[in-house]
């Protein structure tokens, strides 16, 4: 068997002295695909002007998928987002079950855990119907309550697992982020079992420290045979800080998914 993933970085955590464009430009000569967080902090216009393309991005939503009372607004904003989204060649918008704020902790949020949950299943089905329409998929992360995120409703694997089965929908998945399942449930490759049909993308770095393979406790080489059992063909980007050698610490991702 031979390795059928395509790689992306998440542009936003590799070279951070560099201009982000500068990095785009790196890791697609590097030969991975790219990813980043939110376009409004960007040059839209610069990233177009490079035709490579962002192959998936965080969708930052006035409100949240579980929010009712913004229901409307999220998907205006996220009808806005796709057109950002088609500029720049992305394909996936990735969003989150509640609103994520500045440094990406969570607010505290006060409503009934059952109204949300329905609201997400509503909000996702929206949001599936509306990338359907322009040729994307919305995905659905998940997200670990313990580190990065305490206390954010909804959000753990098992959750956003669940929301996605119940949509049912080819243009709403999962946004499969191993790192946060690591932390928040751990058992990583019955997770992928059953995650399979309803993955968008699976996202990685490893425990403790966000950091990229092999620089903590995930057994990368396992779920790499796991995925080609399995018969993955998505993309598997790195959503990890790599720092100091870069170039050293990319080869060691590529290297973990080099599946023979
Ligand atoms: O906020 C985080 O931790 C994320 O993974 C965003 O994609």
């Amino acid at each position: 068997m031979t390795q059928s993933f395509t790689l992306a970085v998440c542009a936003e955590m590799v070279y951070e002295d560099l201009p982000f464009v500068e990095r785009v430009r790196i890791l697609d000569s590097e030969g991975f695909a790219v990813e980043m967080w939110d376009s409004t902090s960007k040059d839209v216009a610069k990233l177009e002007s490079t035709g490579i393309p962002i192959v998936s991005m965080t969708g930052y939503l006035e409100g949240s998928v579980s929010d009712r009372e913004n229901a409307h607004r999220v998907i205006e904003t996220a009808a806005e987002l796709v057109e950002t989204a088609k500029r720049l060649g992305c394909t996936r918008l990735v969003v989150h079950s509640a609103e994520l704020v500045a440094g990406l902790a969570a607010r505290p949020t006060f409503r009934p855990l059952g109204q949300m949950w329905f609201t997400a299943r509503d909000t996702m089905l929206r949001l599936g119907d509306l990338g359907a329409l322009h040729g994307l998929t919305f995905c659905l992360e998940n997200l670990n309550t313990v580190v990065d995120h305490p206390g954010i409703p909804l959000a753990r694997a098992k959750d956003t697992l669940e929301i996605i089965r119940e949509v049912n929908h080819p243009n709403a998945r999962m946004m499969l982020d191993l790192y946060h399942a690591q932390i928040g449930e751990g058992n990583l490759l019955q997770l992928i079992r059953d995650s399979l049909p309803w993955i968008g993308e699976i996202q990685v770095a490893d425990v403790p420290g966000r950091g990229h393979p092999g620089t903590g406790e995930i057994n990368f080489s396992a779920i790499a045979a796991e995925l080609t059992v399995l018969g993955y063909e998505g993309t598997i980007g790195l959503e990890g800080w790599v720092r100091g050698d870069v170039a050293a610490g990319l080869d060691q991702f590529r290297k973990a998914f080099a599946v023979e």
